[in-house]
């Protein structure tokens, strides 16, 4: 099994001022082969080069998370949510890295989920759930809507949609991240008025350059700062198909 690039510490460290133990280098390994293996029977992702995967699956996942590598946790063992979760991204390299997080994989796809639950096992990851359902009916579901200190969302819709999906589930002061390749002046605009309608404020916006192929990207944090209306998130489907 090709292996995936131990030689990367030094990246690590410069770009995140941060560095994999042996087990979590390990554990990253594993990830990689139990995801190639479950790309041959589900489709789970197109990126399978071992440089690719650790640049836009690792290290993409992980520089969201910038502000909780630094160690100033609050709280100390946050309770994160991984919305639209897919294969694993980017909650899984998360957990990997936060050990002390608890952390729920949320996809509406049940295969993806099942595939997840296997993955959890095998890395021995504590403390990590996964349940299938529409982020629109668990963001009105009282178990979770609240629960959360940090919603993480890549790659599952416009940044007004992520923002419905993220703000019910967090707790008040709650951070969601939304993960977005390029950005404009107008998108934040147009965020500004709906993370208003759900009692969030955008806290800032950061763009990077990712390591090995340049490319430019983005997170936006959004801080739940007041209260989300009863009637948000929408019902399935209205949140895409009518962003606020
Ligand atoms: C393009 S994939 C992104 C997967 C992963 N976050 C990543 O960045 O690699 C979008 C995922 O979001 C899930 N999804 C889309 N809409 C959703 C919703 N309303 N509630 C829960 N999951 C959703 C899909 O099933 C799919 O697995």
């Amino acid at each position: 099994m090709t292996n995936l690039l131990p030689e990367m510490a030094e990246i690590w460290q410069q770009t995140l001022n941060w560095q994999p133990t042996f087990q979590q280098q390990a554990q990253f390994q594993r990830l990689y082969e139990l995801i190639l293996e479950g790309n041959r029977q589900l489709n789970l992702t197109r990126i399978t080069d071992p440089q690719e995967f650790w640049e836009k699956h690792l290290w993409d996942s992980l520089r969201g998370i910038v502000p909780l590598l630094s160690g100033n946790l609050s709280p100390a063992s946050p309770t994160l949510i991984d919305i639209g979760t897919g294969a694993g991204f980017p909650g899984i390299p998360v957990k990997i890295t936060v050990p002390n997080c608890t952390i729920t994989l949320l996809d509406s796809t049940r295969k993806k989920i099942t595939f997840l639950d296997n993955i959890l096992t095998e890395l021995s990851l504590n403390n990590a759930k996964t349940l299938v359902g529409r982020a629109e009916e668990i963001g009105q579901h009282p178990q979770h809507r609240l629960a959360y200190d940090i919603a993480l969302i890549r790659a599952v819709g416009a940044a007004s949609v992520c923002a419905e999906y993220s703000l019910p589930l967090l707790k008040q002061g709650g951070l969601a991240i939304i993960y977005r390749g390029n950005w404009t002046e107008d998108e934040t605009t147009a965020l500004q008025n709906a993370v208003k309608l759900l009692g969030g404020v955008i806290e800032s916006i950061e763009q990077f350059t990712t390591p090995l192929s340049h490319s430019i990207r983005h997170c936006v944090y959004l801080r739940k700062v007041g209260t989300t209306p009863v009637q948000f998130p929408r019902a399935v489907g209205v949140p895409t198909q009518k962003p606020l």
